[in-house]
């Protein structure tokens, strides 16, 4: 199958296949601020009141109980879902209320969902290929020849993703862990600023997910990243700043260690399962 027929033949847009040309101001202040802001689904508050900052460079986790408001947030940032209030900002310039999802990520705002929507019939090589053939400003050279430039960028996200050897192999012959980092890697070949990541070691192994905080962990600084994630052992792994969410709103931040002494995300977790936070 050719990179362009498989380009059309996709069953979604995916959100790394839009252009991007951003300038994101940080000089005053974070990449990503979240201000009052309400989701009422039927009367029913689903994000409420929510107020949150995520730094430039930044790793944060959010955590919390099934219901908290996690996917939510998550639509809400990539104007999926829109708030009833509240505002939501990308650096200073960006009001991402005015913006829809395209827009939102051609800012430079990269989405990673739970299940992995590799080409399987590609190579390793050819999905990143792909990946950056979306931008519309450089699809027209994949006609012709590859740019050297594009080359350098495929073997450097190969080289972060941990996949150089198999390169050549078909996307289909990955573990479920190494589809999870060939998705991030064609996240990463348009330079997002900000990542979002939604549980991305379920149904990995151990080694798998150590890998995965190994990933993630060398992609905060280059740019922000999100992680959602429901396995408490793996957000202590790579965890500075956690986010405790609960009833849609923040119940308490700081440290692994802080958040899980915490009285109040303790009791919100009990009857949950008790050793979540151990
Ligand atoms: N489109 C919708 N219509 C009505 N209610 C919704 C809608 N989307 C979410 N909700 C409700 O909003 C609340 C928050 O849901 P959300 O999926 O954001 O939580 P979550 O923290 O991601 O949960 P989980 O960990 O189970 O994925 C839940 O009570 C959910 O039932």
């Amino acid at each position: 199958m050719s990179l362009l027929r498989a380009l059309a033949d996709r069953d979604r847009v995916f959100d790394f296949m839009t252009p991007r040309a951003t300038t994101v101001d940080v000089r005053h202040g974070p990449i990503l601020y979240l201000e009052d802001v309400t989701v009422s689904f039927d009367g029913f508050k689903a994000i409420n009141n929510l107020n949150l900052t995520i730094d430039d460079g930044e790793l944060r986790c959010i955590i919390g109980p099934n219901g908290a408001g996690k996917t939510t947030m998550m639509d809400i940032i990539t104007g999926k879902t829109r708030p009833t209030q509240g505002s939501v900002w990308f650096g200073s310039r960006h009001n991402l209320l005015n913006m829809n999802e395209p827009e939102i990520a051609s800012l430079g705002i990269g989405r990673k969902f739970q299940k992995p929507t590799v080409f399987e019939a590609l190579s390793i090589f050819e999905n990143l290929e792909l990946a950056m053939a979306a931008d519309k400003r450089i699809l027209p050279t994949l006609t012709a020849r590859m740019s050297g430039e594009i080359q350098d960028r495929i073997e450097e996200v190969l080289a972060t993703i941990g996949l150089t050897e198999l390169r050549h192999r078909p996307a289909g012959i990955l573990s479920h862990g190494q589809k999870q980092w060939l998705e991030i890697g064609m996240l990463l070949m348009q330079k997002p600023r900000l990542l979002l990541v939604d549980e991305p070691v379920a149904g990995m192994t151990e080694q798998e997910m150590e890998r995965t905080a190994e990933l993630l962990t060398s992609l905060a600084g280059k740019q922000s990243v999100v992680v959602v994630e429901h396995d408490m052992g793996f957000v202590r792994s790579i965890a500075r700043t956690v986010t405790v969410l609960h009833q849609g709103s923040v119940l308490a931040e700081g440290s692994m260690d802080q958040v899980a002494s915490d009285p109040k995300v303790v009791e919100v977790y009990l009857g949950a399962d008790e050793k979540e936070l151990a």
